[in-house]
């Protein structure tokens, strides 16, 4: 049980639930990065991964848990199915973890039953409870989710609850795990469950929520005010499908409206003590990280770290902010960490003001990558005049969060303006070490260059977005281009930044193809050959 009882804890899944967002697959290295700054923000715990699930997996929870799971750092948590080999390759990985968790879940509505596990609601009461025993083997602290509790018959629920909780379950999650309850409806049955489950005050209760109909932050709002004490949520909202409930939304909610939530926790209305353990400061800043190794990028109209959340277009607004802020702000840009952007490096700064500014955004670097991205920053700097944080993870971004080069960009030349065919020449160097080239026409610049480029590569794939951004204002300013594709199943993403859109928009052309290369070559290598000779993307 929580020794802070009247403060929400927040379980922070960016790591495991959020890496399931299609395309988002984050490297060990990534992931350590992350749950680095996700310490910095002062989560209670950080779900890891899901350690069975491979070996990539496996190993950046056993580093996450060395490292960051100290005596002093946030509890770290590995998922596993409720199966024996799943709970035992969770509990090897969190073993150097000061303080660990075993989240082991199974599924308790009758579709799931019936069409995907194939088991009886009998079977389920008997799995449970010995799962959640054996993980009890392991670890003290061991967490239960009824998968698709929110479509689950809620009589059912409270057995199954109550055997978890009987077997060791020291906090029951009830996941909303396809986004389909209402508010009124999820506050209900964490009511009811509070009501109906005769050991509930021996477990703490979590709440697990999906946004397909947008209501996963309001459902979990609802939680709260009938007993829900974690809320299981993710950096900018990422994870299956259309997410999970974001992290921030539920932190600044129950911080700019603690007075009233506070009766709900047993607390005085008027008591300003925070409601949760996460330094609001951090927020926008480990919103960026994400979202630049994700390759997630934050819609301008998002709650609390969209690019639009605190500014003001319109006269009347902007007449009403400058006369008083509060005509229009509910909270303070700096209470989330958002400052100026101020420009703090030069083209006559050294490596170590770079460094040190590099680890405030949240980026720790190896000496070998923190030489290419400074000798990187040093060109930038002769070209444009001011470097500002944004350029800084730009740089960082396109020379460290490479993908693994297979095919390498030489040259790109294109041709083209109002009375001529777009035309492009691009020159690449394969995997084998030959140099290649080809030509396209297309019906703009960027057409021509991916088509060129689909000629050398020729690995079937559809482009399902492109953007593109000016990374600050001026005229010298970088141009970054993330991109998604897709190769049968799978989206790959990349990014690149360069004062030039049309190299920025080839290199993350290139950085994608590679991704996607590389994991046909890890998936099958005699797969290989055969896409290589089938039809161009
Ligand atoms: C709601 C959620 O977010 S659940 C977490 C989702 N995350 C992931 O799936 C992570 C990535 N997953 C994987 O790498 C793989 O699916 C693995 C390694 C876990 C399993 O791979 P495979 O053994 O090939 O199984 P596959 O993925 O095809 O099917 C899942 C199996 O797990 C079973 N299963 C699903 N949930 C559970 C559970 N909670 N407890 C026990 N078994 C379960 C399914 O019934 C199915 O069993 P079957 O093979 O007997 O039909
Ligand atoms: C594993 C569980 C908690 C989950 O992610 C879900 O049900 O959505
Ligand atoms: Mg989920």
């Amino acid at each position: 049980m929580s020794n802070q009882p009247d403060r929400i804890i927040i379980f922070d899944t960016t790591l495991r639930d959020g890496e399931q967002s299609p395309g988002a697959s984050l490297t060990v290295e990534e992931k350590l990065t992350i749950a680095r700054a996700l310490a910095r923000l002062g989560v209670d715990i950080i779900e890891a991964g899901f350690p069975y699930s491979s070996p990539g997996d496996f190993e950046a929870v056993q580093k996450i848990a060395t490292t960051i799971g100290t005596q002093t750092g946030p509890r770290i948590c590995g998922l596993a199915r409720a199966t024996r080999n799943d709970i035992k390759a969770a509990a090897e990985a969190l073993k150097p973890a000061f303080k660990s968790r075993i989240h082991t879940f199974l599924a308790t509505s009758d579709i799931h039953l019936q069409h995907k596990l194939k088991k009886t609601r009998q079977e389920v009461l008997q799995i449970v409870p010995e799962m959640v025993a054996y993980a009890k083997s392991f670890v003290e602290d061991v967490e239960f989710s009824p998968e698709d509790a929110g479509r689950s018959d809620p009589e059912f629920l409270y057995q199954v609850l109550e055997k978890a909780i009987a077997a060791g379950a020291t906090t029951v999650n009830i996941p909303d795990t396809v986004g389909y309850t209402t508010p009124g409806e999820f506050g209900a049955l964490i009511k009811g469950i509070k009501d109906n489950v005769p050991n509930i005050d021996q477990a703490i209760i979590s709440v697990h929520g999906h946004d397909d109909l947008g209501l996963a932050v309001a459902n979990f709002l609802e939680a709260v005010k009938n007993g829900a004490r974690q809320l299981e949520c993710t950096i900018n909202g990422i994870g299956e499908r259309a997410g999970n409930a974001a992290l921030e939304e539920l932190v600044m909610a129950l911080h700019v409206r603690r007075q009233y939530f506070n009766p709900f926790l047993g607390r005085p209305a008027e008591s300003t003590e925070p409601l949760t353990n996460i330094n609001t400061k951090e927020i926008y800043k480990t919103s960026r990280l994400v979202s630049n190794l994700t390759g997630m990028m934050v819609q301008p109209n998002k709650a609390i770290v969209g690019a639009n959340a605190f500014a003001h277009e319109s006269g009347i607004h902007q007449d009403g902010v400058l006369k008083n802020k509060l005509t229009y702000e509910i909270m303070d840009a700096e209470s989330i960490g958002l400052n100026n952007n101020l420009i703090v490096l030069g083209k006559l700064s050294g490596r170590n003001a770079f460094r040190s500014r590099l680890k405030e955004l949240g980026f720790e670097l190896s000496d070998t990558d923190l030489n290419n991205a400074f000798l990187r920053f040093k060109d930038v700097a002769d070209k444009k005049k001011d470097i500002t944080d944004w350029d800084l993870e730009a740089i960082v971004n396109d020379e460290i969060q490479k993908a693994p080069e297979l095919f390498r960009l030489e040259l790109v030349q294109v041709s083209c303006g109002d009375h001529a065919r777009p035309t492009a020449t691009v020159t690449l160097r394969t995997p084998d070490g030959q140099e290649l080239t080809d030509a396209a026409i297309g019906t703009g610049p960027v057409d021509a260059v991916y088509k060129a480029i689909n000629r050398v590569v020729n690995v079937p794939n559809e482009l399902i977005e492109f953007s593109v951004n000016a990374v600050t204002a001026g005229i010298d300013a970088m141009g970054e281009v993330t991109i998604r594709l897709r190769h049968e199943d799978r989206i790959y993403w990349g990014y690149a930044a360069n004062t030039d859109i049309i190299v920025a928009s080839a290199c993350a052309y290139i950085s994608a193809l590679n991704r996607l290369y590389g994991s046909i070559q890890e998936r099958a290598s005699t797969y290989l050959p055969e896409v290589v000779l089938t039809s161009q993307g």
